[in-house]
């Protein structure tokens, strides 16, 4: 399954490069758009036909896109899926770790949903890490329509992680030297 061109081998090269992003974050600036967590990323991967193709940039106090979901991604009639909704706040958040420069991922994620994210019209997501405590990094995003009307917010806390943890499958073997 995982030949030269598979997931692993994809992995590989990609975490050594956001690894190096990462570790470069004190260099990106504000207004400066943010690279894809990988190619094929469901969240902002250029090459996932299924993917929401999310833009970020850095801000000077998190991260933040602006983003449309369309047909591909409805639920009831005209209204963005709640899980397609949560898919961009977590990547979103994906990309707030260039803020504090650490590999880590998502360990649990809350969404409100104040009012329907409608198909085709442009919605403000901003994120931010809150606090950091140890390994716990607790975030939160609040999203805006075109009205500046807050229509979603979410939580979430992520672990920091090593590298290994995207080349080692599942395992509890990927920890950062600062864990
Ligand atoms: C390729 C490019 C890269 C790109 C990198 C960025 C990619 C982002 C992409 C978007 C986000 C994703 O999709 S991420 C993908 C979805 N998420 C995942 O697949 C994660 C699956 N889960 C795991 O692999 C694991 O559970 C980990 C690594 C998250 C944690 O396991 P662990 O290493 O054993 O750590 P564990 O001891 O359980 O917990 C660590 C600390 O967190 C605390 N903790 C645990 N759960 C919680 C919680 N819900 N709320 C508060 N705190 C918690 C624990 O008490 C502990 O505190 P203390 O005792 O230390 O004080």
């Amino acid at each position: 399954m995982d030949g030269h061109d598979g997931p692993a081998s994809r992995a590989e090269g990609v975490v050594p490069r956001w690894a190096a992003h990462l570790a470069g974050q004190g260099n990106v600036e504000v207004g400066q758009a943010l690279p894809p967590h990988s190619p094929d990323c469901a969240g902002c991967g250029p090459d996932n036909p299924a993917g929401l193709h999310i833009r970020a940039v850095r801000t000077a106090s998190g991260v933040e896109a602006v983003h449309s979901f369309v047909a591909a991604q409805v639920g009831a009639p005209g209204i963005a899926h709640g899980g397609a909704v949560a898919l961009a706040f977590d990547d979103l958040f994906g990309f707030s770790l260039y803020t504090v420069g650490s590999l880590a991922v998502t360990r649990s994620l809350a969404i409100e949903y104040h009012a329907p994210f409608r198909l085709h019209r442009p919605y403000t997501f901003r994120a931010h890490v809150a606090k950091r405590e140890g390994r716990r990094l607790l975030l939160h995003a609040d999203a805006w329509d075109d009205a500046g009307q807050k229509v979603g917010s979410a939580e979430a806390t992520f672990v920091t992680v090593g590298p290994g943890h995207f080349t080692a499958g599942t395992q509890k073997n990927g920890r950062s030297q600062d864990q």
